[in-house]
């Protein structure tokens, strides 16, 4: 059975107070789930997505379609898979682009900075009006690992298996570098407008594309883009300033589609989500995840330059050293850090395997 619903989780009665301070007094939450729900409601696996993701993980068209459905490793024969839409996000959950409730006009740069936390805390509000207490288990790849060790760190009776997936405890100086190279390109775009541009039937599509572009790069491994193109051009003909390698045609194409679902302002404040998220600056933080007997499985990818493995073993080592139970698995895949959305060997197999394993 899939579902998809749209529930408010925040009001002016019972707002959600945000880590930077301040709070929201309006959050509406978009998901989606599949599988049918225990009567125990003890099969729930939560998926948390990525920077661009959205709640529809599964089933036509879904981003971790190959990993959720009948059969697959979030086998929905078996588990309740709920996805939601991060707060800050574009795709149905309150964000930046939402109307602010005081007065009725798009938040722009007034909405408030967020922290994983805070995305987290609307996912535990969620959970609650499901009601279901605790998850079989918990999922992410990238900001999406971000948010299940967060989750752990904040509430670790709610958890039995976490999976991190190519994901990083603390940004390198490179990491915010990339990311502070695309917020510039978003608002030095003159159509930016101070964040003022929805509505003004402007947007900073040039500095977004420009932004996608360069992560995208990032994204990906150079074995793969060379794979692809090599340096092929798309017609014979003399050197010219537009798009004439193949490459280029890709990037063109890359940026073109996330246009068409993605927001400049959720880019900026999701970005920076990730930018100061460090849990293990909280010395305790380490030993809470794993207090409540949460098992941890940490994959990284061999060719993600961008959340190196490293980054993932320096998670499982502050886990392990705070006796938490918890698995650091490298899997060799050609494609970069986007290797958890596809299938490199290996990958699926431990992804399986602990969402079977017995906690304890
Ligand atoms: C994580 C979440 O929470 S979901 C996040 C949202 N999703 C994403 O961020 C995914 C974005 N990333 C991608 O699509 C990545 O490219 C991958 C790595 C996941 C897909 O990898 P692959 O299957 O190898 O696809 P590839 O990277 O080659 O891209 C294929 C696309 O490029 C296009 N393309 C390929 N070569 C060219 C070219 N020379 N010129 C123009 N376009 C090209 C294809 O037509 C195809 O387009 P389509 O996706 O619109 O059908
Ligand atoms: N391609 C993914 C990965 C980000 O880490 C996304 O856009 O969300």
């Amino acid at each position: 059975m899939t579902d998809a619903g749209r529930v408010v989780l925040a009001t002016g009665d019972d707002p959600l107070v945000l880590e930077h301070g301040g709070h929201l007094d309006h959050v509406e939450v978009a998901y989606e789930t599949w599988g049918e729900l225990a009567p125990a409601r003890d099969n729930v696996v939560f998926v948390c997505h990525a920077l661009t993701g959205d709640a529809h993980a599964g089933g036509e068209g879904g981003w971790w379609a190959n990993l959720v459905g009948p059969g697959r490793p979030l086998d929905t024969d078996r588990f309740h898979v709920v996805c939601a839409n991060l707060l800050g996000g574009c795709r149905g959950t309150t964000g930046p682009s939402s109307p602010d409730p005081a007065t009725g006009r798009p938040w722009g740069l007034d909405f408030p900075l967020l922290t994983v936390r805070d995305l987290v805390a609307v996912h535990r509000r969620l959970l609650t009006h499901l009601g279901v207490e605790r998850l079989h288990a918990a999922i992410g790849g990238s900001l999406g690992g971000m948010q299940v060790l967060q989750w752990a760190v904040d509430d670790p009776a709610a958890i039995d298996r976490a999976v991190l997936v190519a994901a990083s405890s603390r940004l390198s100086a490179q990491g915010i570098a990339f990311s502070a190279v695309a917020r510039d390109a978003i608002m030095r775009d003159p159509d930016f407008q101070g964040g003022r541009y929805v509505g003004s039937g402007r947007r900073p599509d040039h500095g977004l594309a420009v932004a996608r572009r360069m992560a995208h790069i990032t994204y990906v491994s150079e074995g793969s883009l060379e794979a692809k193109f090599g340096r092929d051009r798309i017609a014979d003909g003399p050197p010219t300033h537009a798009t004439d390698f193949q490459v280029e045609a890709y990037l063109d194409h890359q940026a073109e589609v996330f246009l068409a679902r993605f927001d400049a302002l959720s880019y900026l404040y999701l970005t920076r989500v990730m930018d100061y998220f460090d849990p293990f600056s909280d010395a305790g933080a380490a030993a809470r995840a794993g207090s409540g007997g949460t098992d941890f499985l940490v994959v990284s990818f061999d060719t993600d330059w961008r959340f190196p493995t490293a980054q993932s073993r320096r998670i499982h080592d502050h886990l392990a050293a705070a006796g938490a139970r918890s698995r650091h698995v490298e899997i060799a895949s050609p494609w970069g850090h986007d290797s958890f959305l596809l299938e490199p060997p290996g990958y699926h197999d431990v992804v399986r395997q602990h969402l079977v394993r017995h906690p304890g």
